[in-house]
Parts: structure tokens; C-alpha cells; sequence
């Protein structure tokens, strides 16, 4: 069986412990709320997120303790939104994840240092590239929860564990497949982000199916533009991990950067879109990540500084939007 650590209790977290869990691998799943940990010892689903799914206590574990949860385990999942994950990992030695493969399903950065999740796992944690992991392609918990037909990319330089990865992830609605671009696939989950935000403001603000298209097809041209200028490599853009995550993003009722943008569209202040949501919307974080980060590399990405400009420089959505409006073809 199977040893595998979950750290995080959010949504994406429940839904891979569900799939995982299913598939008889013995979870040791970490939460940061003892509460958390005590409803679902007692009833057996999570309280707060997706807590129509019930779990399997002989296969799955949940603690507050993250060291013995890291320590009992051979993989160990990040699965806390990107701004909170240096928090969440700093009571542990750097020496913690050792021997372990690392799997990111984080689609989001470190803020203030603007890198990767595996680029800080790397750096902070010695973690070398090829004991490293990323989950990527268009799902969202939700439809996992309700089992519907699902495709997971699993991103690594080494291809003998994204297909060990693909094989305990694999079941009757989720079909996973291995790639070898990781960078490539991590930068561009975050990037979807950024541009599903981007499309909820133009939705709240009155902007049709119509212009939307063109912002999405705009969008594939931009994180083009801005992959080839920081990891150079052949990569086939239309995959699911790639174009399929920003379609599910940019159109889905699910998603929460859709969302926030729709509010931010309506008028919403920053702070009010993120209390009224109770979920993170990665691409809040990214924008600023990806801004600065292009301060480098100088690469044309008007969506992007859109969205910066809207959220961190206050400036009008409805300026921005006709700052795009002319630009688009
Ligand atoms: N949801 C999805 O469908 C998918 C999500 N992802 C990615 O998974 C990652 C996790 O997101 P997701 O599960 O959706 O998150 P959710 O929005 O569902 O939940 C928020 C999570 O963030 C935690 N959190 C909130 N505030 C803080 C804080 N100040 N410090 C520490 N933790 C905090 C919450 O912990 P608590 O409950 O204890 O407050 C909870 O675990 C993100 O990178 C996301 O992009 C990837 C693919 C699909
Ligand atoms: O990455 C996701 C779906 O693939 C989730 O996106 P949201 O965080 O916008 O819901």
C-alpha cells in the first residue's frame, strides 16, 4: 500500500484524498484545524469543503501533526493555496522531504520571492528536481466529488514517477497521463489563473461570449510569449494541461478566479470579493507574481498587467477593459 501525506484541507485537498483514498493508498492527511480533524475522525467528511464526501477511515488518516504525517509517508501532496504553503511547511526541518517525492497541486506562486512551488521546494528544501511532481489539467473538486469524467496531468522530469503518480490517481472517472514538461505546465496552471480573473471582470462588467473568446485566444498568444521567454522548450499549447485548463477556468461555474473577477467586474472591493468568496482565488497572488517576475523578462502581456493594474494599482475595470478592447484582434 501506497504511503501518501496530504497537506492541506481545502477543496482540491478533499478531492484528491477522495480519488487516492478510493484507490486503497493509506493517506496521512494533515489539516490545520484540530476541529477539522475531529468532525471527520468522528463523521467522516470534511466539514468545510466538499462534505458530501465520505471517507474511508481504514484508508484514510487525518491529523493535526505535520511532521509525523510527513514522516510516515513516501509521497507527500501540497495542496495549500500558494501564498500560505511557506507557512505551512516552516515548523518542519529542511531536511524533512528527504527520500520522499514531492507532488505539487498547488496552481499558484510564492509571493515575495515570485518563483515555483518546486523552484522553492528546490531551494528551501533541497528537494532535487527529479524526486518532484505537479497535478495538473482542467478539473475542478467539485466534479470530482460527483464523479464526473476527469483528466489529470502529472508533470515531472522523471517519467517513472509521474507514471507511478498516474497509476494511484487512475479510476473510472479520472484518466491521468505523465508529461515531462514541468516548469512548463506549473507556470502555466498559475497563468490560467490570472487570465480566468480577467475574464470574470469583463463578464461583470457587461462584456459578452463574444469578447470573452477573443480574450481567450488573446490569452493563449501571451502565455506563449511568456513560457518561450523563460523555459524555452517544444510544448504542444492545445494539450488539456494547458489550453483544456484555461478553457475549464475561464468558463466554469466552479471556478473561484472566474468568480472573484466577476465580482471585482461589479464593482466589489478587493477585500470584500475575497470575505464574500470563503475560498482563495489563486490568480489574486499570481498577477503580482507574474508582474514582477516580467519585470525581467520584458515580455508583452497586456491581460496580465490588465489585471495587475486593476488590483493592486486601483485603476478603473472599465478602463482596463478598454485598454484590451483596442489592443485584441
Ligand atoms: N479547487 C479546485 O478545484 C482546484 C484547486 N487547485 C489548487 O489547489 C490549491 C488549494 O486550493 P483549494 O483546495 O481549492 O482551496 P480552497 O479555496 O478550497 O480552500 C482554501 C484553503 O486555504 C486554507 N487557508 C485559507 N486561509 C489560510 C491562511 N491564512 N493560512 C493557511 N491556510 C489558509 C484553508 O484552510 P482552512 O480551511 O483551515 O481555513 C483551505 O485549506 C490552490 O493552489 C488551487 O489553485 C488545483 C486544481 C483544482
Ligand atoms: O485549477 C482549477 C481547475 O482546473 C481550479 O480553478 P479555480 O481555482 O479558479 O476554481
Amino acid at each position: 500500500m501506497e504511503k501518501i501525506a496530504v497537506i492541506g484541507g481545502g477543496s482540491w485537498a478533499t478531492a484528491l484524498v477522495k480519488i487516492l483514498s478510493e484507490n486503497k493508498s493509506e493517506i496521512h492527511w494533515w489539516m490545520r484545524q484540530q476541529d477539522d480533524v475531529k468532525h471527520l475522525l468522528q463523521y467522516r467528511h470534511n466539514p468545510r469543503y466538499l462534505s458530501g464526501v465520505s471517507f474511508d477511515l481504514n484508508y484514510v488518516k487525518p491529523f493535526n501533526d505535520l511532521a509525523a504525517v510527513v514522516k510516515a509517508s513516501d509521497w507527500v501532496i501540497l495542496a495549500v493555496p500558494g501564498a500560505f504553503v511557506q507557512n505551512a511547511i516552516a515548523s518542519l526541518p529542511k531536511t524533512a522531504f528527504e527520500g520522499k517525492v514531492m507532488v505539487s497541486a498547488i496552481k499558484g506562486m510564492i509571493p515575495d520571492e515570485n518563483c515555483l512551488i518546486t523552484d522553492y521546494l528546490e531551494k528551501h528544501y533541497n528537494v532535487p528536481a527529479s524526486h518532484q511532481c505537479v497535478i495538473a489539467g482542467p478539473c475542478h473538486a467539485e466534479e470530482v466529488a460527483l464523479e464526473k469524467q476527469s483528466y489529470l496531468t502529472i508533470g515531472s522530469h522523471d517519467l517513472d514517477h509521474a507514471n507511478r503518480f498516474c497509476e494511484l490517481l487512475r479510476n473510472r472517472y479520472v484518466k491521468a497521463n505523465p508529461l515531462d514538461d514541468l516548469d512548463g505546465i506549473e507556470y502555466c496552471a498559475v497563468m490560467k489563473n490570472i487570465i480566468a480573473m480577467a475574464c470574470g471582470i469583463a463578464h461583470g462588467l457587461g462584456f459578452g461570449d463574444n469578447f470573452q473568446a477573443v480574450m481567450v485566444s488573446n490569452a493563449m498568444d501571451e502565455i506563449e510569449r511568456f513560457l518561450t521567454a523563460v523555459m524555452p522548450q517544444h510544448r504542444n499549447l492545445v494539450g488539456s494541461a494547458y489550453l483544456g485548463d484555461l478553457l475549464v477556468t475561464a468558463y466554469s461555474q466552479f471556478s473561484r478566479n472566474r468568480t472573484f473577477g466577476n465580482m471585482i467586474g461589479r464593482g466589489y472591493s478587493v477585500k470584500s470579493a475575497q470575505f464574500e468568496m470563503n475560498m482563495i482565488a489563486e490568480g489574486y497572488y499570481a498577477v503580482k507574481s507574474i508582474f514582477e517576475l516580467n519585470k525581467t523578462y520584458k515580455v508583452d502581456m497586456p491581460i496580465t498587467t490588465a489585471v495587475y493594474n486593476i488590483l493592486y494599482e486601483r485603476i478603473s475595470p472599465a478602463v482596463e477593459m478598454e485598454i484590451l478592447k483596442e489592443k485584441f484582434k
